[in-house]
């Protein structure tokens, strides 16, 4: 079974995606690592030479290549994945969707330093980063909403969301 992680940027998709996967003993993959190996450049220079439009076809592209492989796999997402192109529809019928759902102001403490801003160009363009997650979350929690979970990722330990997931169905591969 495979298991996503859908919610905002900061909201801990790659760093829990990590935990998560060594917790179960499964494979992790980072979507924006994927989508950076395959265009040979990082998502900073994929926005700035191409646009946002660009990177959603290729974002909706590598999601399917990587939804396709068989096998048990904990998959971080990036923030917008899942309200362009049907995403949220083929990760909802393939796998297990999680949502992290974490405050705007732990978001944004969360990314004030330099590195994590520089790194996701749609905040780096943006005015204030608080203004930009409020307006982006209130455009988006349609599509977050729909997830099969949700996870207060700022204040519930690990060990609860994993409890929680078995609860929810989730298995783990024979060993
Ligand atoms: N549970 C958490 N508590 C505190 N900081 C966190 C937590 N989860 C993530 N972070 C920090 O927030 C920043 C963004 O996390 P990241 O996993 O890249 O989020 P996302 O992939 O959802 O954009 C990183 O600096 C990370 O260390
Ligand atoms: O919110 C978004 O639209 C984006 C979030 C980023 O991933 P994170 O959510 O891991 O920061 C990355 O996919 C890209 O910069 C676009
Ligand atoms: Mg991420």
């Amino acid at each position: 079974m495979k298991l996503y992680l859908i919610g905002m940027p900061g909201s801990g998709k790659t760093t829990l995606g990590r935990t998560l996967a060594v917790h179960f003993g499964l494979p992790f993959l980072d979507l924006d690592a994927a989508i950076a190996a395959q265009a040979g450049q990082p998502i900073p220079a994929l926005f700035q030479q191409h646009g946002e439009a660009w990177f959603r076809q290729l974002e909706a592209e590598v999601l399917r290549t990587v939804i396709g492989r068989p096998g048990p796999l904990v998959l971080a997402t990036g923030g917008g994945t899942p309200c362009f192109h049907d995403n949220l529809s083929i990760l909802n019928t393939s796998g297990l969707t999680v949502w992290l759902d974490v405050p705007v102001p732990v978001l944004a403490a969360r990314l004030a330093a330099a590195a994590e801003t520089s790194s996701r160009p749609l905040l780096a363009a943006a005015g204030p980063p608080a203004a930009w997650l409020r307006e982006t979350l209130s455009a988006r929690i349609r599509f977050y909403e729909r997830a099969r979970l949700r996870y207060a990722a700022a204040t519930t330990p690990v060990s609860v969301l994993a409890a929680e997931l078995q609860a929810a169905g989730f298995t783990l591969p024979d060993r």
